[in-house]
């Protein structure tokens, strides 16, 4: 038993030993006699002396304390990693599922009923699988191409709200003309939702209100996967796989489709030809883990090789030279050039220089398109395209 006046774990010491960890530092090393008693089969210390804990055992205390935060901080972390994961697991469940088909699948439905409301789209599915007459609605894969190549995306009056955030509104009706074989760049400040159209235009999400169309068609009458056909995406930090570098050039492509020259040939369209060869096995050579054994321009040059060779129709580049070096930028910008030749373009970029040429810039700003015209009709109209022109110091004309 404690006698009175006995000072166990809690009081003043403990507080000095959880809010400092220095307690060490205040006793005074005369008043280190603490004397330890056995309580109810466990130990106590009686601080018979001065009332101070053993310097030793104080330590090991204060050892405990930050093992003990330390776990208590892990697992918050992994807490938080778990839910990342769920979200990740229920998209890609839905994607397995064929839950994405299912909003094509219903929206040419719908069309194919002279425009009449679908109430019920569990009616898509028959038996477990996909009713016929619904996937008949779907438009071919060579119409899909075709129109991709003769004409206009237009993206109309979207509004969009991620699933996650489902009550704030990201696009609050976006309408914007990306012309066809032309380049349009898109600018405005961090957070404006320039990613976010990105997104809706590789049909990752679907708008919640208004539509995409391309001439004229809107594009949820194509399959997905139809659909990632035509568009390739370049961006800051491009998927690579572990596997050689022809492979992920070739990537995604029938291997009957390709041939080793052709791999060669949009390697050197890409600027890229030079570095590959100078690896250890060439073409052959591995790239590591997510490409970790390439640079970041090299990484990238690879990435528009791979979209020259799928020569899809609709390209969006996404910050694709933004962490680049000098060098480094002005070989992947020639390599942005060729790819974008006779493609449907769209440019997303911070660094204004980069986007000057572009037939059409628009300006994002809160969900919205602000301003739209080329760079020296913005720069003359005075708006906040030409006040981030001065912000970036760039002396154009
Ligand atoms: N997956 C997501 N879930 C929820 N909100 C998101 C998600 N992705 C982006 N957002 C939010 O959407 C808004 C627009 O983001 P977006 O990335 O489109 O902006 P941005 O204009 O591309 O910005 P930046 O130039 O910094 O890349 C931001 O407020 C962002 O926090």
């Amino acid at each position: 038993m404690m006698e009175e006046g006995q000072e166990g774990w809690g009081g003043r010491m403990e507080e000095r030993i959880l809010v400092l960890g220095v307690v060490w530092y205040e006793a005074p090393k005369s008043a280190i006699q603490s004397e330890l008693t056995e309580v109810g089969g466990g130990r106590c210390y009686t601080g018979r002396a001065q009332g101070k804990l053993p310097v030793g055992t104080m330590v090991s205390f204060i050892g405990y304390t930050f093992t003990l935060t330390f776990a208590v901080q892990g697992a918050v972390n992994t807490l938080g990693d778990l839910r990342g994961m769920f979200a990740s697991i229920e998209r890609i469940n839905s994607i397995l599922s064929a839950k994405d088909i299912d909003d094509s699948l219903a929206y040419g439905l719908a069309k194919e009923l002279d425009g009449k409301e679908l109430e019920d789209s569990n009616g898509v599915y028959e038996n477990g699988s996909v009713n016929k007459h619904f996937m008949a609605a779907l438009k071919s894969s060579s119409s899909c191409s075709n129109l991709a190549w003769s004409g206009d995306i237009h993206l109309k009056e979207v509004h969009f709200s991620y699933p996650l955030r489902a009550d704030v509104e990201i696009l609050n009706g976006l309408d914007l003309k990306i012309e066809c074989g032309k380049v349009t760049a898109l600018v405005g400040p961090s957070g404006a939702g320039k990613s976010t159209v990105v997104q809706l235009l590789a049909r990752y999400y679907e708008p919640t209100q208004g539509c995409i169309t391309v001439a004229g068609e809107d594009i949820r009458v194509f399959d997905k996967r139809e659909w990632s056909r035509v568009v390739s995406l370049v961006n800051q930090d491009p998927v690579l796989f572990s596997a050689s570098v022809g492979e992920n050039i070739a990537y995604g492509l029938p291997d009957d489709v390709v041939s080793k020259d052709d791999i060669i040939k949009a390697a050197k369209a890409a600027n890229a030809h030079e570095f590959i060869v100078s690896l250890p096995q060439g073409y052959d050579t591995l790239v590591g883990e997510r490409g970790s054994l390439l640079s970041g321009g090299q990484r990238q040059r690879i990435a528009i090789a791979r979209a020259l060779l799928k020569n899809a129709p609709i390209l969006i580049l996404d910050e694709a030279t933004s962490a680049l070096d000098a060098t480094s930028e002005r070989l992947v910008q020639e390599a942005l050039n060729h790819l974008m030749k006779g493609r449907t373009s769209l440019v997303i970029a911070h660094r204004l220089s980069t986007v000057q040429n572009a037939h059409r810039i628009a300006v994002c700003s809160e969900g919205k398109i602000t301003e739209l015209g080329t760079h020296s009709e913005l720069v003359a109209k005075g708006g906040s395209y030409a006040s981030l022109v001065g912000t970036q110091r760039l002396a154009f004309e």
